[in-house]
């Protein structure tokens, strides 16, 4: 029969790819782990437990925060504040960034930035939500003062990023520079196991996933690559077949496995598009990369841009090379 691997199994054997390592990142993939579990378990009874809806508040980000935004976002600040791999935590949810100033934390390496509950538009309708993570070594010296400078770094500093999508089955997917490996939740032992081994973007792609809502807002390059999408080529398997749900993690997840495109662009409303560069951008750039595609905010790689501030928002292009390729040349030309 053959073997199962257990995500605790995967993370301890492919520690060796860090020669500087002590485990502390194995630890720390592993609170991701369990504070995922707790998530999940949330999610599922969500419509039985009253806590779907809205919290009546607003986050910095204006969005009016659903209790399960607030719930998750708590489970993985008390599972890091718990366990002492990390010394400091940004989050969606949260104002300002928190650092972990005690004696056991001061000492940790890593600095994580979370999306605790990607999709919050479709928690109440029962549609695939997500978590997403990025990690990185802090700058500064263990022991020292945690500062912004740790915070801010390029995406291409991250030592890991992932995701856990919570759909028709829980997967926790991450890279730790060294490919892309998913693996899937059994509810009825409780552990992750892996199932999606080395993953990568299929050669080609016909599956684009933009909110065409917002088409009269689109820069003119990315209303004529929409135009150019929806011609028929049966040579280029066009027209490309259009899907989105409003979730970034399902949407890419789903162009990951079958090929396509994921485009969030600037838009006259939103001169920065939507998504946030540090807890979500990066980490879906990292994973891009990692599985042979490309991630750019429609000229720039995302990888390569220094953030200023813990919410910043960037255009985000990202899937099959060719396909992303394409679009920035629509953009060029305008
Ligand atoms: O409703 P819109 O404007 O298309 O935005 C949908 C996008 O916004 C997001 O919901 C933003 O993430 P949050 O739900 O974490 O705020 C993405 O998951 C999704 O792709
Ligand atoms: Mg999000
Ligand atoms: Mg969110």
């Amino acid at each position: 029969m053959e073997r199962h691997v257990t995500l605790g199994e995967f993370i301890i054997e492919n520690q060796k790819d860090f020669p500087y390592a002590k485990g502390e990142l194995s630890a720390l993939l592993s609170s991701i782990k369990l504070a995922g579990k707790l998530v999940n378990q949330q999610i599922n009874k969500a419509g039985l437990a009253e806590i779907l809806g809205k919290i009546g508040k607003q986050n910095i980000q204006g969005e009016n925060q659903a209790k399960l935004d607030l719930i998750a976002n708590d489970i993985f600040i008390d599972t890091f504040r718990n366990r002492g791999e990390v010394c400091g935590l940004g989050s969606e949810e949260l104002e300002d960034f928190i650092v972990f100033d005690d004696d056991i934390h001061r000492e940790a390496k890593y600095i994580v930035l979370i999306d605790p509950l990607d999709g919050s538009s479709n928690i109440d309708v029962d549609i695939t939500v997500g978590t997403i993570f990025s990690i990185y070594r802090r700058i500064s010296k263990e022991g020292s003062p945690v500062t912004s400078e740790d915070f801010l770094q390029p995406g291409r500093n991250q030592v890991a990023a992932g995701y856990i999508i919570y759909g028709t089955s829980t997967i926790l997917v991450y890279t730790s520079g060294n490919g892309v490996n998913g693996f899937t939740f059994d509810p009825g032992i409780g552990s992750f196991f892996l199932s999606h081994p080395n993953i990568k973007f299929p050669k080609k792609g016909n599956t684009y996933s933009i909110n065409e809502g917002n088409y009269i807002h689109f820069p003119k390059g990315i209303k004529k690559y929409i135009k150019w999408v929806q011609e028929l080529d049966e040579n280029e398997n066009r027209p490309f077949t259009s899907r989105y749900t409003g979730s970034l993690v399902a949407d890419f997840h789903r162009n990951m496995l079958l090929g396509g495109i994921y485009l969030y662009p600037e838009g006259t409303t939103s001169p920065h598009g939507k998504l946030r560069l540090l807890y979500e951008s990066n980490p879906m750039a990292f994973l891009t990369e990692q599985a042979g595609g490309k991630a750019t905010d429609g000229s720039k790689r995302i990888l390569d841009i220094t953030p200023k501030e813990l919410h910043q928002r960037v255009p985000l292009i990202c899937g099959n090379r060719e396909m992303v390729e394409k679009a920035e040349k629509f953009l060029k030309e305008g």
